[in-house]
Protein backbone atom coordinates (compact mmCIF):
# COMPACT_ATOMS: atom_id res chain seq x y z
CA UNK A 1 0.00 0.00 0.00
CA UNK A 2 1.29 3.55 -0.42
CA UNK A 3 0.89 5.88 2.24
CA UNK A 4 0.75 9.59 3.00
CA UNK A 5 0.39 10.45 5.99
CA UNK A 6 -0.30 14.05 6.93
CA UNK A 7 1.87 16.32 4.32
CA UNK A 8 2.56 19.81 4.30
CA UNK A 9 4.74 21.54 1.35
CA UNK A 10 5.17 25.26 0.97
CA UNK A 11 6.81 27.13 -1.43
CA UNK A 12 7.90 29.99 -0.05
CA UNK A 13 4.98 31.72 1.40
CA UNK A 14 2.85 29.89 -0.02
CA UNK A 15 0.93 26.96 1.75
CA UNK A 16 0.26 24.18 -0.93
CA UNK A 17 -0.12 20.77 0.58
CA UNK A 18 -1.71 21.67 4.13
CA UNK A 19 -1.62 18.15 5.50
CA UNK A 20 -2.45 15.80 2.87
CA UNK A 21 -3.89 11.80 3.80
CA UNK A 22 -4.58 9.45 1.19
CA UNK A 23 -3.90 5.44 0.10
CA UNK A 24 -3.20 4.30 -2.56
CA UNK A 25 -3.93 0.29 -2.70
CA UNK A 26 -1.74 -1.97 -5.16
CA UNK A 27 -4.32 -3.90 -7.80
CA UNK A 28 -6.40 -0.25 -7.95
CA UNK A 29 -6.58 2.62 -10.16
CA UNK A 30 -6.42 5.46 -7.51
CA UNK A 31 -7.55 9.04 -9.46
CA UNK A 32 -6.12 12.34 -7.87
CA UNK A 33 -8.49 15.04 -8.68
CA UNK A 34 -8.28 18.81 -7.68
CA UNK A 35 -8.74 21.79 -9.86
CA UNK A 36 -5.29 23.86 -12.02
CA UNK A 37 -2.87 24.60 -9.28
CA UNK A 38 -3.81 22.70 -5.81
CA UNK A 39 -1.00 20.73 -5.97
CA UNK A 40 -1.42 17.52 -7.47
CA UNK A 41 1.98 17.03 -9.18
CA UNK A 42 3.23 18.14 -5.71
CA UNK A 43 2.27 15.49 -4.17
CA UNK A 44 3.29 13.09 -6.70
CA UNK A 45 6.65 14.56 -6.33
CA UNK A 46 6.70 14.25 -2.81
CA UNK A 47 5.59 10.59 -3.26
CA UNK A 48 8.93 9.99 -5.30
CA UNK A 49 11.28 12.03 -3.04
CA UNK A 50 11.62 14.97 -6.09
CA UNK A 51 11.26 17.53 -3.62
CA UNK A 52 11.27 17.67 0.23
CA UNK A 53 8.20 17.70 2.25
CA UNK A 54 7.91 19.83 5.57
CA UNK A 55 6.11 17.47 7.63
CA UNK A 56 4.42 14.42 7.24
CA UNK A 57 5.25 10.60 5.77
CA UNK A 58 5.02 8.53 2.72
CA UNK A 59 5.06 4.74 3.50
CA UNK A 60 5.62 2.62 0.52
CA UNK A 61 4.64 -1.13 1.41
CA UNK A 62 5.24 0.31 5.17
CA UNK A 63 8.83 1.43 4.20
CA UNK A 64 9.81 5.02 3.97
CA UNK A 65 11.70 6.54 0.90
CA UNK A 66 15.41 4.94 0.20
CA UNK A 67 17.11 4.13 -3.16
CA UNK A 68 15.58 0.12 -3.30
CA UNK A 69 12.43 2.23 -3.39
CA UNK A 70 12.80 2.83 -7.66
CA UNK A 71 12.68 -0.51 -7.64
CA UNK A 72 8.89 -0.85 -6.00
CA UNK A 73 7.39 2.64 -7.69
CA UNK A 74 8.13 4.15 -10.94
CA UNK A 75 6.94 7.61 -12.02
CA UNK A 76 5.43 8.70 -15.80
CA UNK A 77 5.39 12.45 -16.10
CA UNK A 78 3.55 14.64 -18.42
CA UNK A 79 6.73 16.09 -20.21
CA UNK A 80 9.56 14.55 -22.08
CA UNK A 81 11.75 12.14 -19.86
CA UNK A 82 14.46 10.96 -22.25
CA UNK A 83 17.01 13.38 -23.73
CA UNK A 84 15.40 15.33 -27.01
CA UNK A 85 18.49 13.87 -29.07
CA UNK A 86 17.70 10.37 -28.25
CA UNK A 87 15.86 8.09 -30.66
CA UNK A 88 12.82 5.67 -28.91
CA UNK A 89 15.39 2.73 -29.38
CA UNK A 90 18.58 4.67 -27.35
CA UNK A 91 16.02 5.71 -24.36
CA UNK A 92 14.98 2.07 -23.87
CA UNK A 93 18.77 0.76 -24.40
CA UNK A 94 19.37 3.36 -21.31
CA UNK A 95 16.31 2.14 -19.40
CA UNK A 96 17.39 -1.46 -19.72
CA UNK A 97 20.80 -0.42 -18.44
CA UNK A 98 19.90 1.48 -15.65
CA UNK A 99 17.40 -0.45 -14.37
CA UNK A 100 17.52 -3.87 -13.46
CA UNK A 101 13.41 -4.66 -13.02
CA UNK A 102 13.37 -3.30 -16.68
CA UNK A 103 10.79 -5.92 -18.30
CA UNK A 104 11.60 -6.23 -22.20
CA UNK A 105 8.85 -8.56 -23.07
CA UNK A 106 6.03 -5.87 -21.55
CA UNK A 107 8.02 -3.00 -23.61
CA UNK A 108 8.25 -5.28 -26.64
CA UNK A 109 4.53 -5.36 -26.21
CA UNK A 110 3.95 -2.00 -25.68
CA UNK A 111 5.53 -1.02 -28.70
CA UNK A 112 3.71 -2.83 -30.98
CA UNK A 113 0.22 -1.78 -29.07
CA UNK A 114 1.54 1.78 -29.69
CA UNK A 115 2.63 1.64 -33.16
CA UNK A 116 5.83 3.03 -31.88
CA UNK A 117 8.87 3.58 -34.48
CA UNK A 118 12.26 2.87 -32.63
CA UNK A 119 14.25 5.01 -35.05
CA UNK A 120 12.23 8.30 -34.33
CA UNK A 121 14.10 11.03 -31.92
CA UNK A 122 12.50 11.86 -29.07
CA UNK A 123 12.78 15.65 -30.34
CA UNK A 124 10.65 15.09 -33.14
CA UNK A 125 7.63 13.15 -31.48
CA UNK A 126 3.84 14.85 -31.16
CA UNK A 127 2.80 15.15 -27.46
CA UNK A 128 0.53 12.25 -27.75
CA UNK A 129 4.07 9.79 -28.82
CA UNK A 130 5.84 11.86 -26.14
CA UNK A 131 3.16 10.59 -24.14
CA UNK A 132 3.34 6.90 -25.29
CA UNK A 133 6.48 6.83 -24.74
CA UNK A 134 7.05 7.85 -21.39
CA UNK A 135 3.81 5.16 -20.64
CA UNK A 136 6.34 2.90 -22.32
CA UNK A 137 9.46 3.58 -19.85
CA UNK A 138 7.28 3.54 -17.15
CA UNK A 139 4.99 0.51 -17.27
CA UNK A 140 8.10 -1.62 -18.56
CA UNK A 141 9.44 -1.53 -15.29
CA UNK A 142 8.67 -4.48 -12.92
CA UNK A 143 7.49 -2.11 -10.15
CA UNK A 144 4.25 -2.44 -8.02
CA UNK A 145 3.12 0.84 -8.06
CA UNK A 146 3.11 3.58 -10.87
CA UNK A 147 2.27 7.31 -10.26
CA UNK A 148 1.25 9.00 -13.66
CA UNK A 149 1.03 12.52 -14.04
CA UNK A 150 -1.85 13.86 -16.79
CA UNK A 151 -1.34 10.97 -19.21
CA UNK A 152 -4.36 12.34 -21.36
CA UNK A 153 -2.70 16.27 -21.17
CA UNK A 154 -3.55 18.27 -24.54
CA UNK A 155 -3.84 14.53 -26.53
CA UNK A 156 -6.74 14.11 -29.81
CA UNK A 157 -9.62 11.69 -28.86
CA UNK A 158 -8.15 8.57 -30.41
CA UNK A 159 -5.10 8.54 -28.45
CA UNK A 160 -6.70 9.55 -25.34
CA UNK A 161 -8.43 6.15 -26.17
CA UNK A 162 -5.60 3.74 -26.68
CA UNK A 163 -4.62 5.40 -23.33
CA UNK A 164 -7.23 4.52 -21.63
CA UNK A 165 -7.03 0.58 -23.39
CA UNK A 166 -3.76 0.45 -21.10
CA UNK A 167 -5.55 0.75 -18.36
CA UNK A 168 -8.10 -1.95 -18.95
CA UNK A 169 -5.19 -4.18 -20.14
CA UNK A 170 -2.82 -6.46 -18.53
CA UNK A 171 0.04 -4.18 -19.11
CA UNK A 172 -0.84 -2.66 -16.01
CA UNK A 173 -1.41 -6.49 -14.21
CA UNK A 174 -2.13 -6.32 -10.05
CA UNK A 175 -0.13 -2.93 -9.86
CA UNK A 176 -1.14 -0.03 -7.90
CA UNK A 177 -1.62 3.05 -10.16
CA UNK A 178 -2.07 6.90 -8.92
CA UNK A 179 -3.37 9.16 -11.72
CA UNK A 180 -3.81 12.45 -12.29
CA UNK A 181 -6.26 13.85 -15.03
CA UNK A 182 -8.34 16.26 -15.69
CA UNK A 183 -10.12 14.14 -18.27
CA UNK A 184 -12.04 12.17 -16.52
CA UNK A 185 -14.71 10.67 -18.46
CA UNK A 186 -12.11 8.63 -20.64
CA UNK A 187 -11.36 7.07 -17.25
CA UNK A 188 -14.42 7.04 -15.27
CA UNK A 189 -15.17 3.61 -15.61
CA UNK A 190 -12.16 2.22 -15.22
CA UNK A 191 -10.60 4.19 -11.80
CA UNK A 192 -11.43 1.64 -8.06
CA UNK A 193 -10.59 4.77 -5.91
CA UNK A 194 -11.12 8.78 -6.16
CA UNK A 195 -9.04 11.25 -4.00
CA UNK A 196 -10.49 14.96 -4.16
CA UNK A 197 -8.01 17.28 -3.38
CA UNK A 198 -9.05 21.25 -2.46
CA UNK A 199 -7.10 24.25 -0.45
CA UNK A 200 -4.01 21.61 0.67
CA UNK A 201 -6.32 19.32 1.91
CA UNK A 202 -8.21 15.90 0.82
CA UNK A 203 -12.14 16.60 0.95
CA UNK A 204 -13.08 13.21 -0.03
CA UNK A 205 -12.13 9.43 -0.64
CA UNK A 206 -14.37 7.24 -2.06
CA UNK A 207 -14.40 3.81 -4.20
CA UNK A 208 -15.74 4.68 -7.80
CA UNK A 209 -18.30 1.88 -8.24
CA UNK A 210 -19.48 1.43 -4.25
CA UNK A 211 -20.55 5.72 -4.95
CA UNK A 212 -22.39 4.30 -8.38
CA UNK A 213 -24.30 1.41 -6.26
CA UNK A 214 -25.02 2.96 -2.96
CA UNK A 215 -25.41 6.81 -3.71
CA UNK A 216 -26.46 6.55 -7.91
CA UNK A 217 -23.58 9.08 -8.41
CA UNK A 218 -20.95 9.28 -11.00
CA UNK A 219 -17.23 10.14 -9.90
CA UNK A 220 -18.20 13.76 -12.39
CA UNK A 221 -21.39 14.47 -9.91
CA UNK A 222 -19.05 13.87 -6.88
CA UNK A 223 -16.63 16.43 -8.01
CA UNK A 224 -19.04 18.74 -9.19
CA UNK A 225 -20.89 18.94 -5.44
CA UNK A 226 -17.66 18.53 -3.68
CA UNK A 227 -16.05 21.79 -5.89
CA UNK A 228 -19.79 23.80 -5.90
CA UNK A 229 -19.78 23.63 -9.49
N1 LIG B 1 8.94 24.83 -7.92
C1 LIG B 1 7.94 25.61 -7.55
N2 LIG B 1 8.17 26.84 -7.04
C2 LIG B 1 7.18 27.65 -6.62
N3 LIG B 1 5.88 27.32 -6.70
C3 LIG B 1 5.57 26.11 -7.19
C4 LIG B 1 6.58 25.20 -7.65
N4 LIG B 1 5.97 24.05 -8.07
C5 LIG B 1 4.65 24.26 -7.91
N5 LIG B 1 4.41 25.48 -7.37
C6 LIG B 1 3.09 26.03 -7.03
O1 LIG B 1 2.43 25.08 -6.21
C7 LIG B 1 1.06 24.99 -6.55
C8 LIG B 1 0.71 23.56 -6.89
O2 LIG B 1 1.32 23.20 -8.11
P1 LIG B 1 1.11 21.79 -8.79
O3 LIG B 1 1.87 21.78 -10.06
O4 LIG B 1 1.40 20.73 -7.79
O5 LIG B 1 -0.47 21.81 -9.07
P2 LIG B 1 -1.38 20.81 -9.93
O6 LIG B 1 -2.56 20.50 -9.10
O7 LIG B 1 -0.55 19.65 -10.39
O8 LIG B 1 -1.77 21.74 -11.16
P3 LIG B 1 -2.26 21.38 -12.65
O9 LIG B 1 -3.58 20.70 -12.54
O10 LIG B 1 -2.37 22.72 -13.30
O11 LIG B 1 -1.19 20.51 -13.27
C9 LIG B 1 0.84 25.99 -7.69
O12 LIG B 1 0.34 27.18 -7.15
C10 LIG B 1 2.21 26.19 -8.25
O13 LIG B 1 2.34 27.47 -8.81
Amino acid sequence: MLEVKDIHKNFGRKKVLKGVSFTADKGDITCLIGINGVGKTTILNSIMDLTPIKKGEILIDGQSHSPEMYNKIAFIPDAAIMLPGMTIQEGIDFMKDYYSVWNDKRAKDLIRFFRLKMTDKIQDLSKGNVAKVNLLMGLSLDVDYILMDEPFSGIDIFTREQIADVFSSRLIEDRGVLITTHEISDIEHLIDKVVLLDEGVIVKEFYAEEMREKEGMSVVDVMREAFNA
